[in-house]
Parts: structure tokens; C-alpha cells; sequence
């Protein structure tokens, strides 16, 4: 049965989202947050990665005093037409099913953002049944994906209206206080759509790139990774740009996290990324609005074997290398209470001066 599509709010062309340009973070605030550092009582570079880190949100808000008391974790809930392919160990019933543990604050990443303090924000942007999930936000833009060894797994218009979910939930949220945000998502099927992204983006062999997502033998990776390898021959991937390359194998989940990434840029908000699924994402992203990823902050690097490559590609390095697999946001709101506890330290300012030690000197230029 075909599923009824709700008008949504719509404002961009394919060519004008080309055509945004990004602002540059400000260099002096980043400059001062890692002054402000050095005269904290500590080694230099103590606090290794959460100093810059810290000065990366400085120069996004531009504010030294850095805020990050309002924060939330944003699930997009999608549907994979790949799914049939048997490239998952599950059906897409399941997609709705977390969906639901979701709403009712059940799920994993619902209990890790209660102890970070952040706020849960799930969003049905393509989830393949008509239900509406009481406490789903409901921005779907069509049931689930085609099936992207049939055919393009979104049209244009499609990938072009979920993207504009993404930069109009970073808006908003701007609007209502929330000062950094973490990217989620729960998608049966979303690995593979990752992996078949990120082999083409990064022109890289599939194997490579592709690895058992949420679960599956040894059998079901070799049919994953020729699933995923059919199609990029079928749509001759490793010469395509980024924005068909998403539309083509994609999925509505990753192309508004792409709006997301794109819209934390714009609105200069913070924006944590989580694993293989939000950093395929995040260099699409920065493919179709170059310096987007100024204003992304990694988390984890995780299992799959997709994610190493992605963060590289994208010059950056992740904090946590847990070994996680979870998604819905997990290794991003992990985050949240780190930054906190470096913050405080920050915001403390028990300086060299404080404790009556001569401060010490950086013999490395910053
Ligand atoms: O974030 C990750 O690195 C990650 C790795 C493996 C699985 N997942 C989650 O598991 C689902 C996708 O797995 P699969 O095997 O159905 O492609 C999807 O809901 C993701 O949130 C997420
Ligand atoms: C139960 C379950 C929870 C998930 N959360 C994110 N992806 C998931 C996949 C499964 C199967």
C-alpha cells in the first residue's frame, strides 16, 4: 500500500543549497578559549583534546564563556529499501519498534541523555508505516526508501526536502535555547547505505568499507559487501558527486543529518557527531557546503570499519574508540557529560596566579 505524503515546509533548490556559503569560525575567540586555558593552573595541554575541542565551540558561537547547558540528542528515524536485499539481520518493522522504545524514553541513548541532561528528540523522517508515534516528531517524507539495487533510493525533491528538515530543526532548536546538539539515528538497514556512501565518496574498495552493522555472520557481510558492490557499478558511484551519491544509495535518515550538519553551521550551534552512520553524513556535508565541518565536533570512532576512513576525510580524530555499534546517538551524547566536567574546570579559572606557581610557559606555538 502506498503511503500517504504529508506536505512539508520546503524552501530550497537542489542549486541553491550548492550555493550556501559557510561562515568561518572566529579564530579569536578559539585563540583566547586556548589562552584562558594555558592559565589554568595544570600541565600545558592538560586536558588534551577537550581544550580544543572547547575552543572549536568558542569559535562556532563565539563566545568565550562557553554554554552548553541546553543541549539535546536529535534520532532520525528512517526506513531502507536496500532491506529487502537481506543486508540486515532484521526486518523494518524494527526501525518503528525502536522508534517507539524511543518515544517512551525506553532505549539505550534515552537513558544515557537522562544522566547527561540532554534533551530527547526523536523524528520520523521516512519510517516505512503510516503510524503516527505519539512523541515522534512527524516530518516524514515518504515511507522508507526504493530499494537502491532496483533503482534510486530518493528522488531529487526527496533528498532535498529531508536535508531542509535537518537545517530547519537546527533553527528552530537555535530559536528555543538549545545551545549544542548531537546527531542520532535509528534505521534498519543504514549501515549498509553508509557503507555503499562512504565506498563511493572515498572511491574505496566495498570490503573495505563495510562491516556487519547491528549484526550479521560472516555469510550475510560477503552478500552485504556484493550488494552494496553491484550498485555502485549499476550507477557508476565512483564518478558521481556527492549530492547523487547520496540520493542514489542514500537514505532520509543520512540526508537530514546532512541538513543537520549543514544547519549547525549556518546557525553556528555545535554539532556532535556520532558514528559511521552521522560521519558519512557529516562529509557529505562538507562535499556540498565546503567548511560545514568547522562546526563539528567527533565523539566516537566505533566498529565499523567505514568510520576510520570517514574521520579521516574529514581531518579529524575521534575522542572515544570504544568499539561501539549502537547508533541512535549513543557515542555522541557520551560526550555531553565530558565537555561538562572539562567546562567546569574552565569555568572555575583556578589559575597559576591562585595557587602562587610561576605559570608555565608553551614552547610550542598554538
Ligand atoms: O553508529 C554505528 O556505528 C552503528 C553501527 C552498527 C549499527 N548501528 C545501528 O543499527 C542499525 C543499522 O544496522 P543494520 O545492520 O541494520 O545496517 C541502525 O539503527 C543503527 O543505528 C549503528
Ligand atoms: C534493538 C535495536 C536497537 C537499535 N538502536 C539502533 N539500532 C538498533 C537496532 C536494533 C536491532
Amino acid at each position: 500500500m502506498e503511503c500517504l505524503e504529508k506536505p512539508i515546509w520546503n524552501k530550497y533548490t537542489k542549486e541553491e543549497l550548492e550555493q550556501i556559503s559557510i561562515p568561518k569560525p572566529m579564530e579569536e575567540v578559539r585563540k583566547q578559549v586556548l589562552h584562558n586555558w594555558d592559565v589554568i593552573a595544570k600541565p600545558i595541554d592538560g586536558l588534551g583534546s577537550f581544550e580544543t575541542l572547547t575552543a572549536q565551540i568558542g569559535a562556532i558561537t563565539g563566545e568565550e564563556k562557553i554554554d552548553i547547558s541546553k543541549k539535546a540528542v536529535l534520532i532520525l528515524c528512517a526506513d531502507n529499501g536496500i532491506v529487502e536485499e537481506n543486508i540486515s539481520q532484521s526486518g523494518q518493522e524494527v526501525t518503528a519498534a525502536v522508534a517507539r522504545s524511543i518515544a517512551g524514553r525506553h532505549s539505550s541513548v534515552c537513558q544515557m541523555a537522562e544522566v547527561a541532561g540532554a534533551d530527547i528528540i526523536p523524528v520520523d523522517i521516512g519510517i516505512q508505516n503510516r503510524e503516527e508515534i505519539h512523541g515522534v516528531l512527524n516530518k516524514k517524507i515518504r515511507c522508507g526508501t526504493r530499494n537502491f539495487l532496483k533503482e534510486p533510493a530518493m528522488t531529487e525533491e526527496e533528498t532535498v526536502r529531508a536535508m531542509a528538515v535537518g537545517m530547519e530543526l537546527v533553527r528552530t532548536l537555535k530559536e528555543e535555547g538549545y545551545r549544542i546538539l548531537a546527531t542520532g539515528e535509528m534505521g534498519i538497514g543504514n549501515t549498509a547505505t553508509s557503507s555503499a556512501m562512504a565506498a563511493a565518496l572515498l572511491k574505496c574498495e566495498v570490503p573495505l568499507v563495510t562491516g556487519k552493522g547491528a549484526g550479521l555472520s560472516e555469510k550475510g557481510l560477503l552478500h552485504k559487501q556484493e550488494v552494496i558492490g553491484q550498485a555502485i557499478r549499476k550507477y557508476d558511484l565512483y564518478e558521481k558527486d556527492a549530492f547523487t551519491i547520496l540520493e542514489t544509495v542514500g537514505g532520509l535518515d543520512i540526508a537530514g543529518l546532512v541538513g543537520l550538519c549543514i544547519g549547525g553551521a549556518i546557525y553556528r550551534i555545535p554539532i556532535v557527531l556520532d558514528g559511521v552512520i552521522s560521519l558519512v553524513a557529516a562529509l557529505t556535508a562538507e562535499k556540498i557546503a565546503p567548511g560545514t565541518k568547522e562546526y563539528l565536533l567527533t565523539s566516537h570512532q566505533g566498529k565499523e570499519p567505514a568510520a576510520k576512513f570517514l574521520l579521516k576525510a574529514l581531518e579529524k580524530e575521534a575522542v572515544l574508540n570504544a568499539h561501539m555499534a549502537l547508533g541512535e546517538g549513543t557515542g555522541a551524547v557520551m560526550m555531553f557529560p565530558l565537555l561538562d566536567m572539562a567546562l567546569r574546570v574552565y569555568h572555575a579559572e583556578t589559575t597559576f596566579f591562585d595557587i602562587q606557581v610561576e605559570q608555565y610557559q608553551r614552547f610550542d606555538k598554538l
